[in-house]
């Protein structure tokens, strides 16, 4: 178990920076989510983190002792990478136990431990199949074991599973899950798929253009995005160009009451929280399609100013091409600036109950 800082770190090829002062601070046993889109800085991060990249500027401790420039295999920490690189002519246990006979354990020492790791990873029966044997969902097992066997104090994972088909890929998050909380070890996890970072972390930090857009439990990014981008990025969300006049926004489609000063605003509602009811006016929003996805419907709604919107329905719900409808909104989001202004109290009390039991 270990703390992990991250003072200021600034990371730059040539001109532009890949991070950009960058400060953060993962409690003991706790699972960090890296998210953002490809070339947002996420690898990069990690890799100064690992000691696999030299930092421009900014420091790393790790329980208060400076890292920044030690080379990997000084620091207390383990990597998995996308591509796994296992030694091919090697046996799963010779894999597992290389970083161990570099330190000089005992046989009997270094046969338990990687025994344990391999049951640890769910492949107690492994250790003598060559690695070429093996599946991907088996090969980056091993590539996990042959980490945690070293007991590092912070694991570095970089989008381990990416590799991998659908449900593998949820499969061995959740194994990841339950690993990383039995050992309470303390894990840094890239990834670009919201559905894993959602699923997984304690909390997320929002990665964009080098810096990080949002750092919070994921509960909290869903429902109180701070930034137009992290409302856009994390989940399903309607954007809506309305005018604010009197405490009022308005669009073609949709009248809502909104506090804040007038001008132009955009409004963000998630799909969950907009219903529809049949219209008369022959200006309405018009269904588009429904896709059934059997638990729920999502419908399609074309709005008059041209913006397409979804709204998701119950399993029985029924809209038929071209029905004319009203909108209805529980909750949303305003954004200026790309920065949220403002969003209504359903959402604000469901963070701070969250925030309450963090
Ligand atoms: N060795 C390098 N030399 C030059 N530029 C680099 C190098 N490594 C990364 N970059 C640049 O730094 C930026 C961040 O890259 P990084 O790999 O950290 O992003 P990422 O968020 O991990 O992306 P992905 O999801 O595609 O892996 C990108 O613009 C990338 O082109």
């Amino acid at each position: 178990m270990a703390r992990l800082t991250i003072r200021n770190i600034c990371k730059s090829f040539g001109s532009g920076f890949a991070v950009n002062d960058v400060s953060l601070d993962v409690e003991n046993g706790e699972l960090v989510c890296l998210l953002g889109p490809s070339g947002s800085g996420k690898s990069t991060l990690l890799r100064m983190i690992g000691g696999f990249e030299r930092p421009s500027a900014g420091e790393i401790l790790i329980d208060g002792r400076d890292i920044t420039h030690l080379p990997p295999e000084r620091r207390p920490t383990g990597m998995v990478f996308q591509s796994h690189a296992l030694w091919t002519h090697w046996t799963v246990f010779d894999n597992i136990a290389f970083g161990l006979k570099l330190r000089r354990l005992p046989r009997a020492d270094i046969r338990e431990k990687v025994e344990q790791a391999l049951a640890m990873v769910g492949l107690a029966d492994y250790g003598q199949r060559m690695t070429t044997q093996l599946s991907g969902g088996q090969q980056q097992r091993v590539a996990l074991a042959r980490s945690l066997v070293l007991e590092p104090k912070i694991l570095l994972l970089d989008e381990p599973f990416a590799s991998l088909d659908q449900h593998l890929r949820e499969r061995l998050r959740d194994e990841v899950k339950d690993i990383q909380s039995r050992l309470g070890i303390t894990t840094l996890f890239v990834t670009h798929g919201q559905d894993e970072a959602l699923a997984l972390a304690d909390r997320i930090v929002v990665m964009r253009d080098g810096v990080m857009e949002q750092v919070a439990p994921p509960d909290v990014i869903y429902r109180a995005p701070q930034t137009e981008f992290v409302a856009g990025f994390i989940g399903s969300m309607n954007f809506l160009r309305a005018d604010v006049e009197d405490g009022v926004a308005r669009h073609d489609d949709l009248t809502l009451p909104l506090p804040i000063a007038d001008g132009p605003v955009i409004l963000g509602i998630r799909p969950e929280a907009m219903s529809l009811t049949p219209s008369e006016r022959p200006r309405a929003g018009k269904v588009h399609r429904l896709i059934d996805f059997g638990t729920h419907k999502l419908i399609d709604i074309d709005l008059t100013d041209g913006t397409r919107i979804k709204c998701m329905a119950g399993p029985d719900a029924r809209a038929p091409r071209g029905l004319r409808v009203e909108l209805g909104v529980s909750a949303f989001h305003a954004f200026r600036d790309g920065r949220q202004v403002y969003q209504t109290t359903s959402d604000l009390e469901a963070t701070e109950r969250s925030m309450s039991h963090a």
